[in-house]
């Protein structure tokens, strides 16, 4: 069995297991019957609601009550549409905005805002911005500051009061809105991708844990889209007391500790993304699949747009096999990738959340996994914001020595 489908995806988790655990979790909750528009057949994904007008009726389950009363911002709580479908994602031009941003980080991070960071070589915390109120030039600054970094927590941010078509309008200046194909959103808002577990004994998450020796599973979000998720965004509605932690392993560090023969050797390879599995289980379920499933190949090791680092690109969750490898040596391969990856503790970061934190991190040279540590039935609710990016591309391997002559 190749390596990568040894785990789940995290986002299958998030997308299903979720669904679940409400119904467990909340049995006198009432489900409620909503006229909604039936096939919404959007031309584009950036254009669902308009399409959504004229569709015909049917019935769609929302999850009120029990799963609602008691949860902090219940308008993000994530509801599944089974008539949503949603055509193949069509190419478009992405903006990076973090190439040639002012990296003095004038416009955000101004004079009485603290920044450090969180390990030598990965992530960083700011506290005095409030990132609502960036200017582009603001937000230019974040994006490059994100690729450097890789992942950056911003503590006491406004954002999950925010209306929500605010929140996505400011994701939105980042790239065109991922639409994910299986997690649930909230009503009328399938960009948004919602994280919600309670984690309590018992629990559908247990069941998982009965095959499973922990949660810890590395992926970078949609990897098989033909244009991934660049610079994305997570907000915190409620935590548990403690854990519950999101971790961070650095691509570029991941590929920086390779020998120079390994790497030259990876340079020019490519591998295939595949979401097949993730639809697989969601259908399975009985959940949904907004857009039929797809499968991409990437180079192996791609280059940042704006910082012009290169950073591994394989991932546990979506990372199936390296082209052209016979399978016993694309399984080997993958496998020390991955194993590399997971176990680079001295390349990541752990980031902790604490009411009002909002976690930027750039998909594109990093992967991370929720931890699912707790088990006290407390609730734990998220967002994410996820612009895509750039088709993945290469850059020649060029060897230390030329670097240093030149
Ligand atoms: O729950 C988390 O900490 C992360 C979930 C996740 O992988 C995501 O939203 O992309
Ligand atoms: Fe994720």
């Amino acid at each position: 069995m190749a390596p990568s489908v040894q785990q789940l995806p995290e986002d299958i988790l998030v997308a299903s297991i979720e669904k679940l655990a409400i119904t467990k979790e909340a049995p006198t909750a009432a489900v409620k019957e909503v006229e909604v528009p039936k096939e919404v057949e959007a031309p584009n994904a950036e254009a669902p609601k308009e399409a959504a007008k004229d569709a015909p009726k049917v019935k769609r389950q929302i999850e009120i009550e029990g799963g609602k009363t008691d949860a902090k911002y219940p308008q993000y709580l994530p509801t599944w549409n089974h008539g949503q479908k949603y055509p193949p994602l069509e190419p478009f031009t992405h903006v990076e905005h973090g190439k040639g941003a002012d990296p003095t980080f004038k416009d955000l991070l101004p004079e009485g805002s603290k920044i450090k960071k969180l390990t030598p070589s990965t992530g960083s915390e700011v506290t005095g911005v409030q990132l609502s109120k960036l200017t582009a030039a603001g937000k230019d600054q974040l994006a490059l500051l994100v690729a450097q970094r890789k992942v950056v927590a911003f503590r006491d941010q406004d954002f999950a009061d925010l209306p929500l078509q605010e929140a996505l309008d400011f994701g939105g200046y980042f790239g065109r809105h991922h639409i994910h194909p299986t997690s649930g959103s909230p009503e009328d808002f399938p960009e948004l991708h919602i994280v919600h577990r309670y984690g309590a004994t018992g629990s559908e998450f247990d069941s998982f844990l009965a095959n499973r020796n922990s949660s810890v599973s590395w992926h970078s979000d949609v990897t098989y889209e033909l244009q991934t998720p660049g610079t994305t965004f997570l907000y915190i509605f409620d935590s548990p007391e403690t854990g519950g932690d999101t971790l961070f392993a650095n691509q570029v560090e991941a590929y920086n500790r390779l020998s120079e023969p390994l790497k030259e050797r990876l340079h020019g390879l490519k591998a295939v993304h595949s979401g097949f599995e993730q639809a697989q289980f969601s259908r399975d379920r009985d959940g949904v699949v907004r857009r039929e499933p797809v499968k991409h190949e990437h180079p192996l090791i791609r280059t940042h747009p704006a910082t012009g680092e290169k950073a591994l690109f394989v991932n546990s969750g979506f990372t199936r096999s390296i082209v052209g490898l016979k399978k016993e040596e694309s399984d080997a391969l993958l496998a020390f990738l991955l194993n590399h990856i997971g176990r680079g503790v001295d390349y990541q970061a752990r980031v902790s959340w604490e009411p009002k934190t909002v976690v930027v991190w750039d998909n594109r040279i990093t992967v991370h996994t929720a931890t699912a540590d707790w088990s006290t039935g407390e609730r734990r609710h998220l967002a994410r914001i996820t612009p895509q990016a750039e088709i993945p591309f290469e850059t020649p391997y060029v060897k230390p020595e030329t670097v240093t002559k030149a």
